[in-house]
């Protein structure tokens, strides 16, 4: 059995980081795993491991740039269609890694998750190769600084999750800088100081946008313009009725915290048939204290 682990999520959440440290994780567990690099802007020195799999063996930013004239945006887009187009490429580079746990770092382009066809596209044709397909969606933990920016952020993972279909794991990645912002008495601007106020972001509770809350953030009801208020209440309602979203917090500089990451993705994913399933670990109440 093959494993795909896709490592989504918007620019700049640490997907890349992510990617190398789960990778290191997996080899000091004695487990193989492997590199797909899937994001045709790549620096070739932001990667900690070689991707095995590169698409910019088939097909770079820069050569689209350079030689189309193409915007970094159309670019990237030229670059997914050319990989749409030549799939059989990936499956021949696929088909060398049987009984494998390929980690594929995707590109952070936000339309690539909310509406564009190319991820959808990919999973099937990676189902169809016999793999199992799980997602990990990245959300970065200064989201967290700004509720109207969190639920954003909590309404792309929904509609990049919808979009999908597969086994879906959200984490709010870099909790290490929440920790060091608690530290300080002046940051937490939106009052992330308490564990119980973590708790409310990666469980979203949407009376964070409905009623007041903490004793920096005012009275949304006077701070917002009035026109918005019936939205803010369509969402709170939305994500009250659904709520598919809840992030594992992923702190890099704990290798607890990501080894509860990685067994809800072997979970997710019933890594190891062969063996009993295990369950993932509890996220209790244990795993902040060290946050405070
Ligand atoms: N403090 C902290 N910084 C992080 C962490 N993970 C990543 N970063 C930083 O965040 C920035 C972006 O990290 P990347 O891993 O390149 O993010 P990415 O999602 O791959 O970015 P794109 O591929 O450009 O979309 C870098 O400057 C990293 O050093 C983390 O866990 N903690
Ligand atoms: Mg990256």
């Amino acid at each position: 059995m093959r494993y795909a682990v896709l490592v989504c999520g918007p620019a700049g959440a640490g997907k890349s980081t992510f990617c190398g440290a789960l990778m290191n994780h997996l080899v000091a567990s004695k487990r193989t795993a492997h590199l797909v690099n899937l994001d045709p802007a790549a620096n070739p020195e932001s990667h900690e491991y070689e991707p095995v799999i590169d698409i910019r063996d088939l097909i770079s930013l820069e050569d689209v740039m350079g030689e189309l004239e193409y915007g970094p945006n159309g670019g990237l887009v030229y670059c997914f269609e050319y990989l749409l187009e030549n799939m059989d490429w990936l499956e021949e580079e696929l088909g060398e890694y049987e009984n494998d746990y390929l980690i594929f770092d995707c590109p952070g382009q936000i339309e690539l998750y909310t509406h564009h066809p190319f991820l959808p596209t990919l999973v099937r044709d990676l189902q169809r190769t016999g793999m199992r397909v799980c997602s990990t969606y990245l959300l970065e933990s200064q989201f967290m600084e700004d509720k109207y920016k969190f639920f954003s952020g909590v309404l792309s993972a929904m509609s990049a999750m919808v979009n999908l279909e597969v086994p879906w794991i959200n984490i709010m990645s870099k909790m290490d800088l929440v920790t060091s912002n608690s530290e300080d008495p002046a940051s937490g601007r939106n009052g992330i100081r308490k564990r119980k106020d973590i708790a409310r972001y990666l469980d979203p509770d949407p009376l964070l946008i409905a009623a007041p809350f903490g004793e920096s953030s005012g009275d949304l009801a006077t701070s917002t313009n009035p026109r918005f208020h019936a939205l803010n209440q369509a969402i709170v309602q939305l994500i009250e009725d659904h709520p598919l979203v809840s992030f594992l917090p992923l702190d890099l500089s704990s290798p607890d915290s990501l080894e509860t990451v990685l067994s809800h993705i072997d979970y997710t994913m019933q890594y190891g048939e062969d063996e009993e399933p295990k369950e993932p670990h509890d996220l209790d109440e244990g795993d902040f204290v060290d946050m405070e």
